[in-house]
């Protein structure tokens, strides 16, 4: 198994960023691609990713690229753009890696207009690269920061994932490895979607009994959908599940939650979270189509959909959730 010393991070803003200076903290080389000529001159200049990560130091080891030809001889990627935008970068990426690289899905979301899983977006617009995926309770901040975070890694093949979770890992930013990538994503995708959830609770000032009732059974979601998608439970109990769950559901600096918190507090689905990432609102519809597809039931997903499809307004979403027959806990 190669070290994997050379890493490519696809995706320029907070979080490609953060990884990109996580990466070299743990010792290795790494080019950082974004699409922005301007902005990686300015990344470039200033060691600094002044719109997406101001106030982080850009460490010495990561170079900034507008050119996606510079990543032909790394030996990993990471996949850091927004969910909706893999397919496209991916394709374009495709012809420039080397033929079994690793390509390490980092985006939390579904693909809306397919339904896919991100592992499988990448897998069929880079077939001679190897899926991987990365995900866990993780803002770019605290990472940016050097703050202590925990992540898992999965890959298909055990060794794969563990020689890249060591090639990523430091003293600040510990990377677990598994096998199991459809839990793992899974995780990292539906999370988003609780979190503005989550985020409308505290903005229409349900309470905090409200906010922890809905993260328990938003978790129970989470695990029934993994269930029938072939995720493992054991592994939603994990940092990609569990972890991220209680990060997001609790956090006013997760975007997701903080979109949600403005649609409890009365604001347009348009003008909610002010124009930043908000991966969940464009999983959620993909979400609760595959569950209604697989029988599954999501009701707080389906809440979520109704209320950003302008179908149901919040207050009445609440009073569905609350008067569902009752039924026992499991
Ligand atoms: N920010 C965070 O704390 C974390 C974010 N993530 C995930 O990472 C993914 C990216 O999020 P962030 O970096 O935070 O978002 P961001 O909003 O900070 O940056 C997104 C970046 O993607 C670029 N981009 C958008 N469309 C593109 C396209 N078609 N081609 C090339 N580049 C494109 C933008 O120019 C921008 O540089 C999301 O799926 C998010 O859920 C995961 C863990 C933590
Ligand atoms: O995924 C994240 C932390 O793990 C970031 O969450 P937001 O995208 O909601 O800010």
């Amino acid at each position: 198994m190669t070290a994997f010393e050379a890493i490519g991070v696809v995706g320029g803003g907070a979080w490609g960023t953060a990884l990109a200076n996580a990466a070299a903290r743990a010792g290795r080389s790494v080019t950082l691609w974004a699409r922005d000529a301007s902005e990686v001159a300015t990344m470039r200049d200033r060691r600094e990713n002044v719109r997406r990560l101001p106030g982080v130091r850009l460490e010495d080891a990561v170079s900034p690229t507008a050119d996606l030809a510079d990543l032909r001889r790394v030996d990993t990627a990471l996949l850091v753009v927004p969910a909706q935008a893999l397919r496209g970068v991916a394709l374009a990426l495709a012809p420039v890696l080397p033929t079994g690289c690793p390509a390490v899905v980092c985006a939390k979301g579904i693909e809306r207009a397919t339904g896919s899983f991100m592992t499988d977006v990448t897998s069929e617009a880079m077939p001679h690269a190897t899926p991987a995926v990365l995900s866990g309770p993780s803002f770019a901040e605290d990472v940016s920061r050097g703050l202590p975070t925990a992540v898992v890694l999965a890959a298909a093949q055990e060794s794969l994932a563990e020689a890249l979770a060591q090639a990523l890992s430091s003293s600040r930013f510990r990377v677990y490895h598994g096998v199991d990538m459809r839990g793992v994503e899974i995780g990292g995708a539906a999370k988003n979607v609780l979190a503005i959830a989550a985020g409308i609770v505290a903005g229409r000032r349900l309470g905090e009994s409200a906010r922890a009732a809905l993260t328990a059974r938003g978790f129970a979601e989470l695990t029934r959908f993994a269930r029938a998608f072939g995720g493992r439970p054991e592994t939603l109990m994990g940092l990609s599940g569990l972890g991220d769950l209680i990060l997001t559901c609790g956090s006013a600096k997760s975007r997701n939650f903080a979109f949600g918190v403005d649609l409890g507090e009365g604001l347009p689905v348009g003008e909610a979270g002010h124009g930043k990432l908000a991966e969940g609102a464009f999983t959620a519809r993909a979400l609760v189509e595959m569950a209604r597809s697989a029988g599954v039931d999501l009701p707080i997903c389906e809440a979520v959909d109704a209320v950003l499809s302008g179908r149901v307004g919040i207050d009445d979403v609440v009073e569905r959730l609350m008067t569902r027959p009752l039924k026992s806990e499991g």
